[in-house]
């Protein structure tokens, strides 16, 4: 579905993306982890065109789009969660996943309040009257109204309580099998994304280091501590 062919990106004379190479399957779910800096956001951001691309390629369903705006890859399927819970605050629940809808009919809502059934409970309340975990919640609720093939989420369970985070993961879950959406999620929280995830890559300098079914990587805690820095139990 995705194909990324050494792509380089950075920003002013940084190079940040250096030869980055991976794809992604249809209704594929793929972590992407590893240590901070190493080009993880930016990844994402070159993906959905919001960055350009200074070398390689991104392909998505065959078709060549590196050199798309983000709205022309936004029409062709790709959708980004970004790192800032991106919620209007002065807007209600509803009003913000109104405008989530693009030109299809209202009645849609009721998909993202089937998903996230608190998201319902809340609909007239304010964004800026959400948790941390319901704006997260929104966020995602309304990339999904745009129908999109393949998500992309941006740390979605950071800065949330650990049962916050099951919960979120829950609903990603109940995502996954209701739409067979293929998704790619950066995280911190490695256990939790490889609980969730089938693949993953772990990044460094830019460039994929190592690639792996999670569950695998999850038991392989001597690579997660040597390209993750991390102790996982
Ligand atoms: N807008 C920007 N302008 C300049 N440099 C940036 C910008 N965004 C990120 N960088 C730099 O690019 C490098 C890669 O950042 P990126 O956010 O992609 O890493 P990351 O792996 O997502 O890290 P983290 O886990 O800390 O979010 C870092 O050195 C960062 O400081």
């Amino acid at each position: 579905m995705l194909q990324v062919k050494a792509a380089r990106a950075g920003y002013g004379p940084m190079t940040v993306l250096d030869g980055l190479t991976f794809e992604v399957g249809r209704g594929e779910r793929l972590a992407m982890i590893g240590r901070n800096g190493v080009g993880k956001t930016t990844a994402l951001r070159a993906v959905m065109g919001v960055i350009p691309l200074r070398g390689g390629a991104v392909l998505f369903e065959g078709e060549d789009v590196s050199r798309m705006s983000a709205h022309q890859r936004a029409e062709r399927g790709l959708g980004l969660v970004p790192q800032t819970r991106d919620v209007f605050p002065s807007l209600s629940v509803e009003e913000n996943l109104l405008a989530g809808l693009k030109r299809r009919p209202r009645a849609a809502l009721q998909e993202a309040y089937e998903l996230f059934p608190r998201l319902a409970e809340r609909r007239r309340n304010g964004g800026n009257q959400l948790s941390g975990g319901e704006q997260q919640m929104l966020s995602v609720a309304r990339a999904l109204l745009g129908r999109p093939k393949l998500l992309l989420m941006d740390e979605p369970l950071e800065g949330l309580a650990p049962l916050i985070r099951q919960e979120l993961l829950a609903a990603f879950r109940y995502m996954s099998q209701q739409t067979g959406i293929a998704v790619v999620i950066v995280e911190q929280q490695v256990e939790e994304a490889l609980a969730y995830a089938s693949r993953a890559l772990i990044l460094d300098h830019g460039a994929v280091v190592h690639d792996a079914p999670a569950e695998a990587l999850a038991q392989d805690t001597g690579t997660l501590e040597r390209w993750v820095g991390l102790a996982v139990h």
